[in-house]
């Protein structure tokens, strides 16, 4: 017979907090996430899922707030796709249906599929009160997007498909003339496809977030360890890219940290890195041969690029040589920019620091994100090294061309709760990635920003000066 949660929780419990903490972020119901503590097998989407499902027991339903609703009917209805609702079915999708959604109106759509109350406390420690500062950025944010749309934009839409081109150009260049060069060129210009594309993933099903399937990783996979792990419970235990890099990174500032993580992961993590993408796909091809994971056509996308670089290659060998090439540089590329990117710093939030005292899951946001000052107000830059991080942790389902219209009423926002809302130089991002790969202190203050004058970049300032002309001449 299965243990029970609890029991199950506590034998975790046990494993995990070896300095006699419960889970590290107060406010989760389970001590330790199901399934986490399980090696290999647990670092994949469909363990994620199915260790949130046994957590949240909630039986067969949805659990949104204190409800539980029955959204069978709905799945095949849904504007977002199937995919979002037939993935979390028996899970609480709070988090995921708060932050996916702008409009007001897909709310009042609830009633309809009410069932009953849920019996347990939320495993969560997130709240979206309506005078929070998530809701209330919401409710602001949404006269804007009603009127400029939530979707891509013409600009955004031909980058992302010129990147495919070059790819495939640099692909058959290399193939052609052996040259490994072009080989890490198209490498080079798949990280740049993966990170743009993961904007399309987040959103309702679309062609283009295949182009993230281009290399080993999977957009299917990523939409659960990312979109629905990673985005709603960042850097604390449920987060899946803290617990996929473990042990070989371990991020969080645990006090009993191994001193081969405090001194050997630093330097040992650049071949993690290097590797990463190689290891997603025997992950996934291991998962399909046990029957674990289902094949979807997207899955032979890179075995099509193999095989035709073998083709115009004229041997095998050559070709198999120069595609590893290609994912080697890709792979380091896209998985080092993705950690040094907006998470990693000794200022910000992960599990063991202390926790803010007001859990608004938006402020919690805040606090487990930071931005590069250098890359905003450039669609290429950002697009390219997950810029407009903040805003698009808060509005996830937003495309990344409209976010940039949203930071006037942001910082607004964050004024209106006392917060002294920064950016960081990418410098210090990249160092504090390092730094927090070392530490064992947890932080013994929540995070704040602590800049007396925040760090804004020159574009952001003249939005809010032009925002507050218009405003000035519309009183007039
Ligand atoms: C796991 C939870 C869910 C996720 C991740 C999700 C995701 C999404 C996404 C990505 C979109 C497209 C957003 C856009 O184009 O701007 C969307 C739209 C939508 N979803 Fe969901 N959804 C979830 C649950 C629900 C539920 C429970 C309902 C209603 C009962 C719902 C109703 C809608 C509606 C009406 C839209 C269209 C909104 C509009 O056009 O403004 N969704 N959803």
């Amino acid at each position: 017979m299965a243990p029970s949660v609890s029991a199950r929780s506590s034998q975790n419990f046990a494993c995990l907090a070896s300095d006699g903490r419960k889970n590290p972020t107060p406010g989760f119901r389970v001590d330790c996430p199901t399934g986490r503590e399980d090696g290999i097998k647990s670092k994949t989407g469909d363990a994620w899922i199915a260790g949130k499902r046994i957590d949240d027991d909630i039986g067969s339903l949805w659990r949104i707030h204190d409800k539980l609703y029955d959204l069978t009917n709905f799945i095949a209805k849904h504007p977002g796709g199937r995919f979002w609702l037939e993935t979390t079915r028996g899970t609480d999708i709070t988090e995921a249906f708060e932050s996916a959604h702008v409009n007001p109106a897909v709310a009042k759509m609830l009633p309809k599929f009410y069932v009953r109350e849920a019996t347990n406390k939320r495993n969560s420690p997130y709240t979206f009160h309506e005078d929070g500062f998530y809701k209330t950025l919401q409710r602001k944010v949404w006269p804007i997007l009603k009127k400029i749309g939530t979707g891509p934009n013409l600009k955004i839409r031909l980058l992302m498909d010129s990147y495919v081109a070059i790819f495939l150009a640099l692909l058959v260049t290399a193939s052609l003339y052996h040259s490994y060069l072009a080989a890490c060129g198209a490498g080079v210009v798949l990280w740049m496809i993966c990170a743009l594309s993961h904007n399309f993933f987040h959103q309702a099903d679309n062609f283009r977030m295949y182009y993230f399937d281009l290399s080993l990783m999977a957009s299917a996979e990523w939409r659960i360890t990312h979109g629905l792990s990673h985005h709603l419970f960042t850097n604390t235990l449920y987060d899946f890219e803290i617990s996929v890099l473990e042990p070989a990174m371990r991020f969080l500032p645990d006090p009993h940290k191994h001193i081969m993580n405090k001194y050997v992961s630093p330097v040992a993590c650049h071949l993690v890195l290097l590797f990463a993408f190689f290891v997603n796909g025997f992950k996934r091809i291991a998962a399909i041969i046990m029957g674990t994971h289902k094949l979807v056509w997207a899955n032979a996308l890179p075995l099509v690029e193999c095989a035709l670089m073998m083709l115009v290659s004229g041997s095998v060998q050559t070709g198999f040589s120069l595609w590893m090439a290609m994912v080697f540089s890709s792979s380091f590329c896209f998985s080092w920019i993705g950690v040094v990117a907006a998470h990693h710093h000794p200022e910000i939030y992960h599990a063991y620091d202390t926790f803010r005292s007001d859990p608004d899951w938006g402020l919690c946001q805040l606090d487990a994100v930071r931005d590069k000052v250098e890359v905003t107000g450039s669609l290429f830059l950002t697009s390219i090294s997950f810029g407009d991080h903040t805003l698009h942790h808060l509005f996830p389902t937003v495309d990344a061309s409209k976010l940039p219209h949203l930071y006037p009423v942001f910082l607004e926002t964050c004024k209106e709760f006392n917060v002294n809302f920064s950016f960081l130089p990418a410098k210090q991002l990249v160092c504090g990635m390092y730094t927090q790969l070392c530490s064992n202190k947890p932080n013994p203050e929540p995070p704040r920003f602590p800049r007396d004058q925040p760090l804004l970049p020159e574009v952001i300032r003249n939005m809010m000066e032009e925002d507050k002309d218009t405003k000035y001449q519309k009183e007039k």
